[in-house]
């Protein structure tokens, strides 16, 4: 039998994952959903044959949902995801688990007390081949240890609603996320520095922004963040280790010569570049729903990754160029 999935919050990104849970994957069906706009539940629901309801609760609730997605923006997260721990349902939260590390406490608490791993928190990239590549490169040893990490994420244009702060709590958090999942080890401390700002980007946003991370074991990371770049999704990641580097490619697996050059296409964005890692992200869930064991990224990771946001966060308010120390709590055994 298919899981039964309730969405809490359809939005650009929970449109794509309904459509790609209707349309490319197996297993899995949405069968209920809800919005803080109710039309806008009601136009999402009809064509796929869902059931609206008037909000999280009463969708958690519902008997025919067996598993939750919560696709609303950040800072609602924490309710829905405590709401679906405690009704004993597993949970998908896009990411950020929440914006910030007091939030995902709370929800790590709540997962504690229920006694058994319920969510799983949307950080995709762990799921992309090229990082999956550059990951078994680094464990084979290959390169000798892992020493710099030069990071690119950008994005054409950023809408009003996308905050200052946003660039580290809801960008940047990727490569925080997928930094802790190479190298395979804690972020210790944060620190933004501030370019010339961009003329393309709403007055209330400094763009673009460089995040400077270091490890425990000293590794340095830069993450150049722009999201107002007016050409597209651009996402790169290059690993220095002692013996050589290693980097993602291109997104394309062609590359096109014309009178005009030698090229590819660059993503317009998060869809097309990682639409792969979407998919195998999403059908591992469904599956890991049907066999009773949620494996993908934990509560602990969406808490670890909210605590180098908060101290991003804390050195761009201080108006940049000072470090923040990353202080995390010692990670529970449920977790290990
Ligand atoms: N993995 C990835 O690459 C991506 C992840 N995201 C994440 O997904 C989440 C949503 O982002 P978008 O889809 O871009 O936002 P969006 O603004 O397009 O959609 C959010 C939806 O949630 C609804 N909503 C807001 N508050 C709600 C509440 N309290 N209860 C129910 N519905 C509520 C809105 O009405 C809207 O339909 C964010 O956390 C974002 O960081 C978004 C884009 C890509
Ligand atoms: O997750 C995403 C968005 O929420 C975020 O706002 C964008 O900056 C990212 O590129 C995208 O992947």
């Amino acid at each position: 039998m298919s899981v039964r999935i309730g969405i809490i919050g359809p939005g650009g990104i929970g449109r794509a994952h309904i459509a790609r849970i209707s349309d490319r994957l197996a297993r899995g069906r949405v069968v209920a959903v809800t919005d803080i706009d109710p039309a806008h539940a009601q136009r999402v629901a009809e064509p796929i044959g869902a059931a609206v309801y008037p909000d999280d609760a009463a969708l958690i609730d519902a008997d025919d949902v067996d598993a939750v997605m919560v696709t609303s923006f950040g800072p609602a997260h924490e309710g829905s995801v405590v709401r679906a721990i405690e009704a004993g349902k597993p949970v998908f939260c896009e990411k950020p688990l929440a914006p910030t590390a007091a939030e995902c406490l709370r929800i790590m608490d709540a997962e504690q007390r229920g006694g058994r791993r319920l969510v799983q928190v949307g950080f995709m990239r762990r799921y992309d081949a090229g990082y999956r590549e550059i990951k078994a490169t680094l464990e084979r040893g290959e390169l000798g240890a892992a020493l710099i990490v030069h990071n690119r994420h950008h994005n054409p244009h950023s809408p009003q609603t996308y905050l200052e702060g946003m660039s580290i709590t809801d960008t940047a958090i990727h490569e925080i996320d997928v930094m802790r999942f190479l190298l395979g080890e804690e972020i210790v401390s944060a620190r933004v520095d501030k370019p010339k700002r961009t003329t393309s980007a709403f007055a209330h946003l400094s763009d673009p922004l460089m995040l400077v991370l270091r490890t425990a074991s000293d590794v340095l990371i830069d993450v150049e963040i722009f999201v107002n770049n007016t050409y597209g999704y651009d996402i790169k990641c290059e690993v220095v280790g002692e013996r050589g580097l290693i980097a993602l490619s291109d997104q394309n697996a062609t590359v096109r010569t014309s009178p005009t050059g030698r090229g590819n296409r660059i993503a317009a964005d998060y869809n097309e570049r990682f639409e792969a890692a979407f998919e195998t992200e999403l059908q591992e869930w469904i599956d890991s729903v049907q066999a009773g064991e949620i494996v993908g990224p934990t509560s602990w990771d969406g808490y670890a990754a909210a605590v180098v946001c908060d101290a991003g966060v804390r050195s761009l308010r201080a108006h940049g160029s000072q470090e923040f120390t990353v202080d995390l709590i010692e990670k529970p055994a449920f977790y290990a």
